[in-house]
């Protein structure tokens, strides 16, 4: 088994002559939480959107899990394991919280018209479903519809739809966004305990989390990796902290200069 499941080389995203994202070589330990972080329009999105192919690299090159994924469709790499959180706005506000995690596993099943399917088929979905309810903590809300769920409950319910399609290495689009303090402590825990027996990748604005969480980062800036390794050494490290922390070094000043 390779020690990293995701290796990118030289990986570039042009727009029309701007470089979003511009030769960035990333490693990502198998097993760990690696947190991407970096300034508004560093290029963290645009690197989401090439590592799960929603766009085609200009140039460079993605190996995940001993493959070139270069050149594949979304689909096939979220088939062999590699899988984006989805955004809220995937989460059919309609259906209860119980069927939004139905239905994503039944796509991750392939069988968008498992609806024809027998009674006993529905409730193997069912029973698994509420498996993964439990896993993230939303058991209470099971019957609740998705659009009444507190903001911080939707953002469970979307890493229980990700859990659905059992990822290899699950992509979290800042996981903590927008949230109480309180919804903060829970998703941390929540990505903790998910990150077990598999590998994590993070964008994440409050460092905090990411000090907590991480067990590497890499800083972007500009499109272009500044720095990579523990939190502790990067966030250490003079260039990232004039590029991106600020003046004060230690964690929660940094934070605050972020989120200021
Ligand atoms: N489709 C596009 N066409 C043109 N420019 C784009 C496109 N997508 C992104 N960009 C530009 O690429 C740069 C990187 O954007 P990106 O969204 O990847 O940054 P980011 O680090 O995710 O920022 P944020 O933290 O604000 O989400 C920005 O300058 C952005 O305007």
């Amino acid at each position: 088994m390779q020690d990293h499941i995701l290796e990118t080389e030289g990986l570039t995203k042009e727009f029309r002559g701007f470089v979003a994202v511009s030769g960035v070589d990333l490693r990502i330990r198998r097993g760990t939480i690696h947190g991407l972080i970096g300034p508004n329009g560093a290029g963290k999105t645009t690197c989401f959107n090439l590592l799960t192919k929603f766009m085609q690299p200009s140039r460079g090159t993605i190996r995940y899990d001993g493959r070139d994924i270069t050149r594949m469709k979304p689909a096939e790499v979220a088939r062999l394991g590699l899988v984006r959180s989805f955004q809220i706005s995937a989460v059919f506000p309609h259906l209860s919280v119980l069927e939004n995690v139905r239905v994503a596993l039944q796509r991750q099943r392939g069988g968008s018209y498992d609806f024809w399917r027998s009674d006993s088929v529905l409730r193997r979905y069912d029973d698994r479903a509420m498996e993964l309810l439990a896993d993230v903590g939303l058991t209470t809300y099971a019957a609740a519809p998705a659009g009444t769920l507190p903001y911080g409950r939707k953002r469970a319910l979307e890493i229980a739809t990700t859990l659905a399609l059992d990822p290899t290495l699950m992509l979290l689009d800042e996981p903590t966004a927008g949230m109480t303090h309180e919804d903060v402590d829970r998703i941390v825990a929540l990505v903790r305990r998910v990150a077990q027996g598999r590998t994590v990748l993070m964008v994440e604005h409050n460092l905090k989390v990411v000090e907590g969480l991480c067990d590497a980062i890499t800083v972007l800036t500009r499109g272009k990796v500044l720095a990579e390794g523990p939190y502790a050494e990067v966030s250490r490290n003079p260039d990232v902290i004039a590029a991106y922390l600020g003046s004060d070094p230690s964690v929660s000043g940094a934070a605050e200069v972020v989120h200021a």
